[in-house]
């Protein structure tokens, strides 16, 4: 090895020892493009599971309502009552609600729908050689929301579906949840099926819940798409009931954030929305990406002072000690490269040229702009759906939106000149494929 190449080496082992809650990686030094060889990654998901939630399936589908209770009591403890929750239980919950928390979630789910309402695709029209093909966006008429629950609960995550749905003009939504203990559905996720216009709530969880939404039971009304986050019994079952129904185009996972800052920053908030995303729970990931070597320092004691105090500690660890990361980069640009390479469910630009920065995003959920952009608002209130894709599939996937309730449909009107004027064109491709019905079909309607 060089001497400078050991100056390097030494330099990284020093800044090593001294950071305290995060995994370094140095990347000061790196030559030539990134390459994901050059970056710790968390495994994609094991695939043990796979014949246990294909087991789930086949239960659901043989046994129907009888299997869901008997799953639901062996994997969530729970003896359940009613199969469905209707609307006038979760306007009741919604009117018992207090008041700030049924605001909050009315506001979120405004501005979920504004952002949506103005995506809406319109219908696309082209007339020539006397063909006219007309473009048409139709919804699916049904879809299923999973909600997760088990170990939080989400009535954010109903907002973040539902709305999207019923936006796009989906006539029947639906939502799939674990029940809590006591078999009952809490009183927020219920307030919120109701302001997202809801049509039906299931307590039922996991790989059941999807089975269920897939083939129906005597209760569960099958739908014709599926979407929604969820942990790996959810997202391996969702993979195999795709050929029977749609699943929405964004595997997401456990929650991800990428925090780019520097100096211009105040340390402690690009440590807490570190924690933001780490307080999910286990599997998820966090990395802070910066060029300056005292603040990757300042913001890692912020983060250790942080999680010392926190609530959700547990949560917190286990994320970071798996998969918290502090990345030392020699430029904004590397930081850019770095975060296309990852491609993080939520990507934060905290810092002062943030704005400048996402231009050269590629691969990112979402993209959070300026030093108060936490990914919380996101999360909440922010419009776009929370529902975004992870492990690094946001290099091809988006996150939930219209498109996934969305079916393109194009209707062809042939005219009377159309066989004059390009049937022509038919009989030549039909004559060298040698299928002759095909061009005869254009001869004997012509008429001149
Ligand atoms: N990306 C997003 O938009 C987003 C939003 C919210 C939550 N999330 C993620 O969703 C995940 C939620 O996971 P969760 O587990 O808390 O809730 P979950 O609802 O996804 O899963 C709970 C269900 O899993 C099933 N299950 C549990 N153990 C099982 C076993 N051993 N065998 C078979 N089935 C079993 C049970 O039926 C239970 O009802 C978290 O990783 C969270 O980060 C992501
Ligand atoms: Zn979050």
């Amino acid at each position: 090895m060089s001497e400078s190449g050991k100056k390097v080496v030494l330099e990284s082992q020093e800044l090593m020892q001294q950071v305290r809650t995060l995994h370094l990686v140095d990347l000061r030094h790196h030559e030539g493009p990134l390459r994901t060889s050059d970056i710790p990654r968390p495994q994609a998901p094991a695939h043990e599971t796979l014949e246990r939630v294909r087991a789930i399936i086949d239960e659901v589908r043989v046994g129907g309502d009888r299997a869901l209770r008997s799953l639901t009591l062996r994997f969530d403890g729970v003896e359940l009552g009613a199969l469905t929750i209707d609307r006038p239980m979760m306007e009741e919950a919604y009117h018992t609600l207090e008041p700030r928390l049924a605001q909050a979630l009315t506001v979120a789910h405004r501005r979920i729908q504004q952002v949506y309402e103005a995506e809406l695709p319109t219908s696309a029209r082209v007339a020539s050689d006397g063909i006219t093909v007309v473009r048409h966006n139709i919804a699916v008429a049904s879809a299923g929301c999973y909600v997760p629950g088990g170990a939080a609960r989400y009535p954010s995550t109903v907002l973040h579906t539902a709305t999207v749905a019923k936006v796009a003009g989906v006539e029947r939504v639906v939502v799939a949840t674990p029940p809590q203990s006591d078999g009952s559905v809490d009183q927020a996720t219920l307030a919120a099926c109701f302001v997202a216009g809801v049509d039906a709530l299931y307590p039922i969880g996991g790989a059941q819940a999807i089975a269920a939404l897939a083939y129906g039971t005597e209760t569960v009304v099958p739908v014709d798409t599926i979407v929604g986050p969820g942990n790996l019994y959810v997202a391996l079952a969702k993979a195999q009931v795709a050929l029977d129904t749609g699943i929405g185009s964004s595997f997401a996972g456990p929650s991800e954030v990428l925090v780019v800052a520097d100096a211009t920053v105040d340390p402690r908030y690009a440590a807490v929305d570190l924690a933001v995303q780490a307080e999910h729970g286990p599997h998820g990931l966090a990395w802070l990406v910066t060029w300056d070597e005292d603040y990757l320092l300042e913001v890692d004691a912020a983060l250790h002072e942080y999680v010392a105090s926190s609530s959700r500690l547990e949560a917190i660890r286990s994320t970071l000690i798996d998969n918290g990361f502090a990345a030392l980069v020699s430029s904004r640009e590397q930081a850019i490269e770095l975060a296309n390479l990852i491609a993080p469910e939520h990507l934060e630009l905290l810092h002062r040229d943030g704005e400048q920065d996402s231009a050269y995003v590629r691969n990112a959920g979402v993209v959070f702009v300026g030093a108060d952009a936490t990914a919380a608002f996101g999360d909440y209130v922010a419009g776009p759906s929370h529902v975004l894709p992870t492990y690094g599939t946001a290099r091809f996937a988006s996150g939930l939106g219209l498109e996934d309730f969305l079916r393109r449909q194009h209707t062809v009107i042939i005219g009377p000149t159309a066989i004059d004027e390009i049937g022509w064109a038919v009989e030549e491709i039909a004559n060298v494929e040698g299928l002759t019905a095909h061009g005869e079909s254009i001869a004997i309607r012509r008429r001149s």
